[in-house]
């Protein structure tokens, strides 16, 4: 083993560590995002060819960060898992046929759904009412914000089911939102956010609720946890039910069957994605139907069933 190799992944793993309590915890990323999945990338090469290295505290065996500890702790039932990243068409046709492969079928539907630049949140509700959201925290532990989420106005305070259920999605905060926010904090003299994720991120974790509420936050809700115990069969049937039960989905998701429908999709939203009014840095591959989901389970940090195409940075015009 040739000790410099050794010292330079350790030195990659701190700095990747720092950069994830700055993103996760503190809300206050000092690095790109494509910046940290370049360097997360090289410490995931690295680790391939020394797994002997791996130890329990590098990024590659943690999901998400640490949380801020003024907020009650709230242990997932089933963890918020992360997603494994691809950066190509021709990675994310790998992905999908190494899917195929695992299940032993050649035809797979995906459903594929944009990927939002915001929080993970997670909601519980019981006798149609909202009794507890959290967000992700280490993915076993989240912090429970729940009086901030009763603050959001496009969250259901009440939904027309009596089981109990838990769904998750994502926490954002709109280009407009953002720009306003930032504007009045130019004004008030205050340090602006970096990017309309961190604004999210610093709002919805706010200890003062009125702060939250006078930030205009939204979501788009997703999962549908244990979906076939509500009769759920597939991923857009779930897409679908959410936004009958009052949540906020977005609708622009599409089932593909082979990777010429994936590619036109993925050159549409790269388009798109600059007049869309929310954030997204890529696209959600989901194979649609929760019976193969089930069979393709989970490894320790992400779901084999899904993974995330994302997008380039966007060439920033100076
Ligand atoms: N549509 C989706 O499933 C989706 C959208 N946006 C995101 N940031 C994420 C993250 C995970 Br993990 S899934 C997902």
């Amino acid at each position: 083993m040739n000790n410099s190799d050794y010292e330079n992944y350790i030195k990659l793993k701190d700095q990747l560590n720092i950069y994830r309590r700055q993103y996760y915890t503190e809300d206050a990323p000092t690095v790109q995002d494509f910046e940290y999945d370049r360097l997360y990338q090289e410490l995931l090469k690295v680790e391939s060819a020394h797994p002997e290295w791996v130890t329990n505290d590098s990024p590659s065996q943690n999901v998400g960060g640490a949380i801020n500890s003024a907020f009650p702790k709230f242990r997932h039932e089933i963890p918020m898992l992360s997603m494994d990243d691809v950066f190509s068409l021709e990675e994310s046709q790998a992905s999908a046929e190494r899917i195929k492969k695992f299940v032993n079928q050649t035809d797979v539907e995906f459903n594929l759904e944009l990927k939002i630049d915001g929080l993970a949140l997670s909601l519980i509700y019981e006798n149609g009412r909202l009794v507890k959201g959290s967000t992700r925290g280490d993915g076993f532990v989240g912090e429970d914000i729940t009086p901030n989420i009763f603050q959001i106005d496009d969250v259901p305070k009440t939904i027309p089911l009596k089981e109990r259920i838990e769904v998750r999605g994502e926490c954002y905060l709109g280009k407009d939102s953002f720009a306003e926010l930032n504007n009045k904090r130019l004004e008030d003299g205050k340090s602006t956010f970096a990017n309309p994720r961190n604004a999210a991120a610093g709002s919805l974790r706010q200890l003062d609720s009125s702060i939250t509420k006078s930030r205009h936050l939204q979501t788009f809700i997703y999962f549908v946890i244990e979906p076939e115990n509500y009769g759920l069969k597939t991923q857009s049937e779930a897409l679908k039910q959410l936004q009958e039960w009052g949540f906020a989905t977005n609708n622009q998701n599409r089932v593909v069957n082979d990777f010429k429908e994936v590619q036109n999709y993925i050159d549409e939203y790269q388009e798109k994605r600059l007049d869309l009014p929310y954030n997204i840095d890529g696209i959600v591959f989901k194979v649609n139907d929760f019976k193969l989901q089930s069979l393709l389970g989970n490894t320790v940090k992400v779901p084999r069933w899904e993974f995330a195409y994302k997008f380039p940075p966007i060439e920033a015009h100076t």
